[in-house]
């Protein structure tokens, strides 16, 4: 069955593991505080804000909340709120100058190759619809968001849910064995092959768990050339 789309995974497939937990992570843990105080006004921090009370079931002065999603991070839980707020950080930074987002060498040749074949493109990560432009409209490569026709994050629902990626086929009006799904997490690959998608686990390096029941890479290379 020919390819018409392809799914992406973020963190361990176009990018590095490392970037995310040794840049991204620690970027917002150390202005995350001081953000909730300066934007402590804004709808957007609010809705936050209640969230987060909404999964610990507690009412949260700003300094509680801010120790839940500081927890939370050390945790890489991928909560929509935490998410979120990650992503109002990181444009910040990506704004000033001071992030730039990683992307494998041979992932802007792909993304561009599968565009010009005609297939449609797709991001779905934990990482908020947000920081997945961001990611993406700021690497050493240029914006490569033209690339793209849609992003989808956990507010579709979780990645190792067979039901979020049935809500992706759904959104994107294809059927799933004409969807690729690329990623390095083996549950996540099960959940889309459960929906139907065809699979594909990248194993960029030795942090990724292979799982033999998937077609492996090493990089984009070779995928749909
Ligand atoms: C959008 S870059 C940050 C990615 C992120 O926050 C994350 O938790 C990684 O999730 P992924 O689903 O891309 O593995
Ligand atoms: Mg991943």
């Amino acid at each position: 069955m020919a390819i018409r789309a392809v799914v992406t995974d973020i963190e361990g497939t176009t990018s590095s593991i490392d970037f995310v937990h040794h840049t991204l992570f620690p970027y917002a843990k150390k202005r995350l505080r001081a953000y909730l105080r300066e934007h402590a006004g804004d709808t957007a921090v609010q809705q936050v804000l209640q969230d987060v009370e909404g999964i610990e079931h507690a009412d949260l002065s700003l300094d509680e909340a801010a120790d839940v999603l500081e927890r939370w991070i050390a945790e890489d839980r991928k909560l929509t709120p935490l998410k979120t707020l990650q992503g109002m950080i990181w444009g910040e930074g990506y704004a000033a100058g001071e992030l730039k987002g990683h992307v494998y060498a041979d992932t802007p040749d792909a993304l561009r190759r599968w565009h010009a074949q005609g297939r449609k493109l797709y991001v779905y990560s934990s990482g908020s619809v947000e920081a997945q432009k961001l990611i993406f409209g700021h690497t050493e490569y240029g914006d490569l968001t033209p690339l793209f026709s849609g992003y989808f994050d956990t507010r579709i629902g979780g990645k190792r849910d067979a039901a979020s990626y049935r809500a992706i086929l759904q959104h994107a009006s294809l059927p799933g064995d004409e969807v690729l799904f690329l990623s390095d997490v083996g549950e996540e690959l099960d959940a889309a092959r459960e929906a139907g998608m065809q699979t594909l686990q990248l194993i960029r390096d030795d942090k990724a768990k292979p799982f033999a029941a998937h077609e492996q890479a090493k990089d984009f290379s070779a995928v749909l050339p």
